[in-house]
């Protein structure tokens, strides 16, 4: 065992002290606290607590979403404003490494969502300082940092790498190729995913950079995209937020606040298979190009049939309000169905049967060298309890007939399986490890 996880088993209690980016500014503006540090990116945070005992600083916890539970957070909680994803490479082929790296990682995210460092901001001036210091003074921003393992991680080029073939679920396997996938390595695949979600871009960015700091010898960067929604700060109405194409996205999701349907349609359950992954959940994520010039140049009776609703109220077609039921059947006077065969909320609802739930963002990526075009669109991503049942025929309806996709492309794809959640004092992959 190496001295960081010693520490951990010893020092569990401090992670529900909470104390303050703020905080700990204060400390060590006033404490001065040059702790010669250990290998463990947390040891100076350990350190520095032990010093300030009587602070009891809590983050605000409007600002806060609680890192323990059941389930990780990120899945079912309220979508903030910034994402940023990061797909990840093992590199180390010891299995006791990739279960250290959660524990430090399930240690650095419990700090980091409180608002806390992941380690001493600078008490040293003779060693580089632990966290990298871009969000001192400011709060969590609602942070979750939701953790998932790819089909690679159990087995690459046929090979079981870390003896947990075993465990592979059956649902855990690469998705088929849908037609018009236009795949690009660079955008596909990874062993481990960090879902960063939070209200502002600069925390979501902290944390994966911290964390892909802690990895450091163990597993590296395969791909990374950042995303983004309307900030709820410019939304007083906190409308349904749109895309790139101007069209109200994320109207119709599963309740989150109803269990029975999370246990049904989101949540893996006991009999499932594998134990390890009960209440977890499988993520899938598309990098999807959309063309936004071209977009602009159709007129809006051929955006509103691409998607079968109206654009300004986010209406179903042939009805008023956003909320209305998609009517599949409604008919105009002359006989026409409202909602066109190939409408993509017709062929996305199909019979109602497959439901996700959907946590998309929309990403610029600059211009697309290729074409000297906007290299924009959208992170879809979406979970679910069983890809083959939810994801993979939707999608395979889309690809098929999908108007959507004069205008888009997609060009990377994942599939993770995100752990069950954990409690203080563990950590995220016990189960698996
Ligand atoms: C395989 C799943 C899906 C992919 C991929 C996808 C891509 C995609 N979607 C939009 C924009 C909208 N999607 C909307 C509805 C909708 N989309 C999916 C699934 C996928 N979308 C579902 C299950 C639904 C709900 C269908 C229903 O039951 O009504 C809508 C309408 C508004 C809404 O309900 O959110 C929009 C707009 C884009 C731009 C896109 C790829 C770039
Ligand atoms: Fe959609």
């Amino acid at each position: 065992m190496s001295d960081s996880s010693k520490k951990q088993d010893k020092e569990p209690a401090f992670l529900d002290k909470q104390v303050t980016r703020r905080n700990v500014l204060k400390y060590t503006g006033i404490g001065g606290l040059g702790v010669l540090l250990g290998a463990s990116s947390l040891g100076g945070v350990f350190a520095m607590t032990k010093q300030a005992p009587s602070e009891t600083g809590k983050a605000d916890k409007n600002e806060t979403v609680p890192f323990y539970g059941k389930h990780q957070a990120g899945i079912i909680t309220e979508a903030q404003n910034n994402v940023y994803f990061v797909s990840m490479d093992v590199i180390t082929t010891k299995k006791e490494e990739v279960k250290h790296l959660f524990k430090e990682w399930t240690e650095a995210v419990a700090l980091m969502t409180a608002g806390n460092p992941v380690g001493e901001l600078s008490p040293n001036h003779y060693m580089p300082p632990k966290d990298t210091g871009e969000v001192m003074g400011l709060s969590p921003a609602k942070l979750t940092v939701t953790f998932g393992v790819g089909p690679s991680l159990f087995v690459l080029d046929g090979k079981d790498r870390f003896g947990l073939k075993h465990k592979q679920p059956k649902e855990l396997v690469d998705l088929p190729k849908f037609s018009f996938d236009s795949l690009e390595k660079d955008w596909t695949g990874g062993d481990l995913c960090i879902q960063a979600c939070a209200d502002d871009p600069q925390v979501a960015f902290h944390a994966v950079r911290n964390l892909v700091r802690i990895a450091r010898g163990k597993a590296t960067i395969r791909w990374a995209q950042e995303g983004f929604q309307r900030s709820k700060q410019s939304d007083p109405k906190q409308e349904t937020p749109r895309n790139l194409f101007g069209f109200k996205d994320g109207i119709v999701n599963p309740n989150v606040q109803d269990k029975q349907e999370m246990n049904k349609d989101i949540w893996v359950q006991p009999n499932d298979g594998p134990n390890w992954l009960e209440g977890g959940s499988y993520l899938i994520i598309r990098r999807i190009q959309m063309y936004i010039e071209v977009w602009d140049r159709s007129t809006l009776k051929d955006q509103e049939e691409t998607f079968g609703r109206y654009r300004d109220s986010g209406a179903p077609l042939g009805q008023n309000l956003e909320m209305d039921p998609v009517d599949l059947e409604l008919k105009d006077q002359s006989g026409k169905l409202m909602i066109p065969e190939n409408a993509h909320v017709r062929l996305a609802k199909g019979d109602g049967k497959q439901v996700i739930l959907r946590r998309p963002y929309s990403y610029t990526n600059g211009m697309d060298a290729k074409t000297g075009s906007f290299d924009a669109g959208l992170l879809f991503i979406c979970f679910q309890r069983e890809p083959s049942k939810q994801f993979i025929p939707m999608q395979q309806r889309l690809a098929k007939m999908d108007k959507l996709n004069e205008y888009t492309v997609h060009k990377g794809s994942a599939i993770f399986a995100c752990l069950p959640g954990t409690s203080l004092g563990g950590f995220i992959g016990e189960t698996l490890f």
